[in-house]
């Protein structure tokens, strides 16, 4: 069900030590300052602090937690590895898959993350499922295009009710880590198309139920422009997730 939500994606940063003061430090200020809004928070810190971080995570509260990244792989000689199960066993609720920078670093295409998200979706995660163009791209005028083809290929293969379960994330390459934020309209726009897409490939209420998030530089200062979007519902937050007074502004900012 199509909801506000904000996302930490915590990216390979923090120790465990400081994973565990800045979740902290997350909670208290969020559960003092935030109050009259359903919003809901994933936090998605490194392996190793999930189950210690999950702990921290007030219960039935709006706080939820996330992995970033799960093998396609259900168990066994797998070295390396981590599965949906086991993630799901630390308390994970959410898994990133498609993240752009899974995609350039560690080669996964999307025939790869359509087995993925099967192997989270059948062990109950909540994909949140990353598209979005290079510079490159846009400058072609072929942005709408490579989004749809990433759509289609990597997540429209899902049945309704698997797909109900998804998040989808739009994070522009060239505005992640960047500090270049698309502008809301640019986002906006791409959000519309991605409803669009979603309607034609299921029906009109599965894409006017499907949570979309902008990601790419959202900060304090544009994320209230940006959610304030009509396709837009929160943000995939990388470097302003591990500044607690920052990650706190933008949950604030609905
Ligand atoms: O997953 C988060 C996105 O890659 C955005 O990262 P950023 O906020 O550091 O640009």
């Amino acid at each position: 069900m199509r909801k506000n939500l904000v996302a930490g994606n915590w990216k390979m940063n923090t120790t465990y030590q400081d994973g565990l003061a800045l979740v902290s430090e997350i909670t208290n200020m969020v559960q003092d300052e935030v109050t009259g809004s359903d919003v809901e928070v994933v936090i998605c810190p490194p392996f190793p602090f999930l189950a210690a971080i999950g702990k921290q995570l007030p219960e039935n509260s709006r706080f939820h937690l996330g992995a970033q990244n799960c093998s396609q792989k259900e168990s066994g000689a797998y070295t390396g590895e981590v599965s949906a199960r086991m993630l799901q066993s630390v308390g994970c609720e959410y898994v990133i898959l498609g993240h752009s920078e899974r995609r350039q670093y560690f080669r996964e295409d999307n025939e790869l993350l359509s087995q993925k998200l099967k192997a989270a979706l059948a062990t109950g995660l909540k994909p949140i499922f990353c598209v979005g163009e290079s510079l490159e791209t846009r400058e072609a005028d072929d942005t709408f295009k490579f989004i749809s083809q990433q759509l289609q290929e990597g997540l429209f293969h899902l049945s309704n009710e698997e797909f109900d379960q998804v998040v989808i994330a739009y994070e522009p390459i060239w505005a992640i880590g960047t500090g270049k934020t698309a502008t809301s309209a640019q986002a906006q726009e791409v959000h519309a198309y991605i409803r669009e897409q979603i309607a034609q490939a299921y029906d009109a209420e599965a894409a006017l139920n499907t949570t979309i998030l902008y990601g790419g530089s959202a900060n304090a200062q544009n994320a209230r422009e940006l959610f304030s979007q009509p396709d837009v519902d929160g943000g995939l937050i990388g470097g302003a997730s591990l500044k607690s007074r920052d990650f706190t502004d933008i949950i604030k900012s609905f």
